[in-house]
């Protein structure tokens, strides 16, 4: 079984996961976790905590010599900006005082995890809700990416909308284009469009105004029969939807055509099925490359639509929740838009999933044995 957990406060001296189940003898490269970590830093709009930050990786257990040993994979990512907030963040003694939310910021966690948890000084809060928690999604799900490509799985993201401003995007590009998404400082593929995107950007900047988006998930490479359709907890299709639902400020997911699939006929809304040279095979992908919730050997595509920053520097109306007067909400250093970023941790999110169903389906406590494992499963195939 493979699982992982992740730990760390915003501000905190930094973010760790554990991951477990890993095959041993994976190959674990640093450097490629510290780019995909990179990756997740740029996009423009973010705000003045990314010229603090520089995350790097520190793999603390698990690997030797950088082969993954079956024990559980510690890696730490270390928060800079703790060195600015010890004294307010400090594990044990006493914290000094100054930094206290007591204003809950409608939109985030504040005063929901405040209620819940019985807090009253906020920042217990929003230290964890905070979205600094991706940056150590995406060192997990960067292990996770490299164990996939192993077996030949290519994982893609790229931005579709930021704000009103929307690519007109008939779907299916190719790979080759895919790949250029990091060289655009919006991480949108249509120049054009993003050059009006950037604009946005600029315009809520002056305004004080915060946008959302929507970005798109693309895996290639992925052979029929990962997930089932046997129980409803193993569809793979809900496990991702979880998954990318769980990134903050994610507030849809579409798996293929999505929502738009419940305005057309039905003969129109199916992929049909051919078959030639021993392989069955689509013309179209309106299922996203899932069906029953079962990979059916197209791409993966799922779209996610993220909510505007909720933190704003013109607060909105809240409540001071020691006086219960109404206050203008308390406001915290943020970012304008984060979907350029939100699609990496959405590509690092998808990897740990479809790691997770990889395992399911063909097991292996060493990736020799997954190997061997995968490729009888494909020669069956050929075969069926
Ligand atoms: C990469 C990334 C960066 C974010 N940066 C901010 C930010 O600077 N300020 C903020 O208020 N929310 C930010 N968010 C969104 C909040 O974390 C999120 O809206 C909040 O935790 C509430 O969760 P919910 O929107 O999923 O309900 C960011 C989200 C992501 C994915
Ligand atoms: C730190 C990151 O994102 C943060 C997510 C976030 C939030 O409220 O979710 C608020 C901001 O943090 P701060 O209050 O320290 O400026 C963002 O910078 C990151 O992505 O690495």
């Amino acid at each position: 079984m493979f699982r992982y957990l992740t730990s760390g406060e915003s501000h905190g001296e930094g973010l760790y996961v554990i991951l477990e189940g890993v095959p041993a003898g994976l190959k674990v490269d640093l450097d490629y976790i510290n780019h995909e970590l990179s990756r997740r830093q740029l996009g423009y709009g973010r705000g003045e905590r990314m010229k603090i930050e520089k995350d790097e990786a520190q793999i603390l257990t698990g690997v030797r010599g950088g082969l993954t040993t079956g024990a559980p994979i510690t890696i730490k990512v270390k928060n800079r900006d703790y060195e600015n907030w010890e004294k307010f963040m400090r594990t044990t003694g006493e914290i000094e005082p100054g930094r206290e939310v007591t204003v809950p910021r409608p939109g985030h966690a504040d005063l929901a995890g405040g209620l819940k948890y019985g807090h009253k000084d906020l920042r217990n809060v929003l230290e964890r809700a905070s979205a600094r928690e991706t940056a150590i999604r995406v060192a997990a799900g960067a292990v996770a990416k490299l164990f996939l490509a192993e077996f030949g799985v290519r994982i893609y993201s790229h931005v579709l909308r930021i704000g009103s401003v929307e690519v007109e995007y008939p779907g299916g590009l190719p790979e080759e284009e895919l790949k250029k998404a990091d060289e655009h400082p919006l991480r949108c593929l249509d120049s054009q469009v993003e050059s009006r995107m950037l604009k946005w950007v600029d315009r809520a900047r002056e305004n004080g105004d915060t946008l959302g988006g929507i970005f798109e998930v693309v895996v290639f490479g992925l052979p029929p029969g990962l997930g089932s359709y046997v129980h409803w907890d193993r569809k793979l299709d809900g496990r991702l939807a979880g998954a990318l639902m769980a990134i903050p400020s994610a507030k849809g997911v579409e798996i293929g055509d999505g929502i738009a699939l419940a305005n057309i006929p039905g003969r129109m809304a199916v992929d049909e099925i051919y078959y030639e040279n021993g392989r069955f095979y689509r013309k179209t992908n309106r299922a996203g490359g899932l069906e029953g919730g079962v990979t059916n050997g197209m791409p993966l595509i799922a779209k996610v639509s993220l909510k505007p920053i909720p933190t704003q520097i013109k607060p909105l109306k809240s409540v001071d929740i020691r006086t219960k007067e109404t206050k203008p909400a308390q406001v915290e250093r943020s970012d304008i838009t984060a979907v350029p970023a939100a699609g990496v941790v959405g590509e690092a999110v998808t990897a740990l999933v479809l790691m997770e169903s990889f395992l399911e389906k063909f097991g292996g406590d060493q990736i020799k044995e997954t190997k061997r494992n995968y490729e009888n499963y494909l020669q069956y195939i050929t075969n069926y």
